[in-house]
């Protein structure tokens, strides 16, 4: 199987703070990928630095080989949902997503496939900054799968969503790397993720695990979220930091 991504040695220090350490990791195609890690832990660095928004202070990361911003037509092979990328806000969500259809080459009939998908079609036409927080988790997916690409980069796309959009993430998800996409997808729920994943990453600032989500289960007799506690250590009281 093909790396999708790959991360190598990667760290990133803000001042005396460091905030990713040495990671190393790779994403296989057709997998879905749970990034887990406590607040803070460096999962949103990682993944800003694989898209090209934050600069390593060293190690690489890679996507189809490439670094972000020398990937060819990176916004059709790599769907990202992930704070700071995103709407103005200003418009309806129908304007939004057709100011970046139009952007990606896009018809207005893939607009409206995609409304359809993500269940906004029927509050499209309400202005973005009058949607509920589940509504803009749906909004910024909506524009991760506009361009049906091959890798779809998800930082917390389960915040916000009621138990049905939870749902019907989890079985867009599967159904897109039933399809042969790739899924990292960053989370704080467990319960989710050992339902979704194939593979872990687990991250406290250093890489904790890597690997198949069957191993680290021992076949689903051990719960993930005892393998997470063993693995990460458990959090001083009041503290985000291990
Ligand atoms: N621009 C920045 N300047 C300074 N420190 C930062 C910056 N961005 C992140 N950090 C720090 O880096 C660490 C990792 O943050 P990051 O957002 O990557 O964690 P996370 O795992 O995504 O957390 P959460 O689950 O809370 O979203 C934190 O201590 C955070 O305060």
């Amino acid at each position: 199987m093909t790396d999708v991504v790959e991360i190598e040695g990667l760290t990133k220090r803000y001042g005396e703070l460091t905030a990713v350490e040495d990671v190393f990791f790779t994403v296989r195609a057709g997998r879905v990928v749970g990034l887990l890690g406590r607040n803070g832990a460096g999962k949103t660095t990682t993944l800003r630095m694989l898209l090209g928004l934050a600069r390593p202070t060293s190690g690489r990361a890679t996507l189809f080989g490439h670094p972000y911003a020398q990937l060819p037509r990176a916004a059709h092979r790599v769907g990202v949902s992930i704070d700071g990328i995103g709407p103005s806000g200003a418009g309806s969500g129908r304007t939004d997503l057709r100011i970046w259809a139009k952007i990606l080459g896009l018809s207005r009939a893939r607009v409206d496939d995609i409304l359809e998908q993500v269940g906004l079609a029927g509050d499209a036409h309400r202005k973005l900054k009058d949607y509920s927080q589940g509504m803009r988790q749906r909004h910024a997916l909506a524009t991760a799968l506009l361009a049906d690409p091959e890798l779809l980069i998800l930082d917390e796309p389960a915040n916000g969503l009621d138990p049905d959009g939870i749902r019907w993430l989890r079985e867009l998800l599967r159904s897109l790397a039933d399809e042969g996409r790739t899924v990292l997808v960053s989370s704080h729920i467990l319960a989710e993720i050992e339902q979704l994943a194939d593979d872990i990453v687990i991250l406290q600032k250093t890489l904790r695990y890597s690997g198949t989500a069957a191993e680290l289960t021992n076949h689903g007799t051990v719960s993930l979220e005892s393998r997470f506690f063993d693995l990460a250590g458990t959090a001083a009281k009041g503290s985000t930091h291990a």
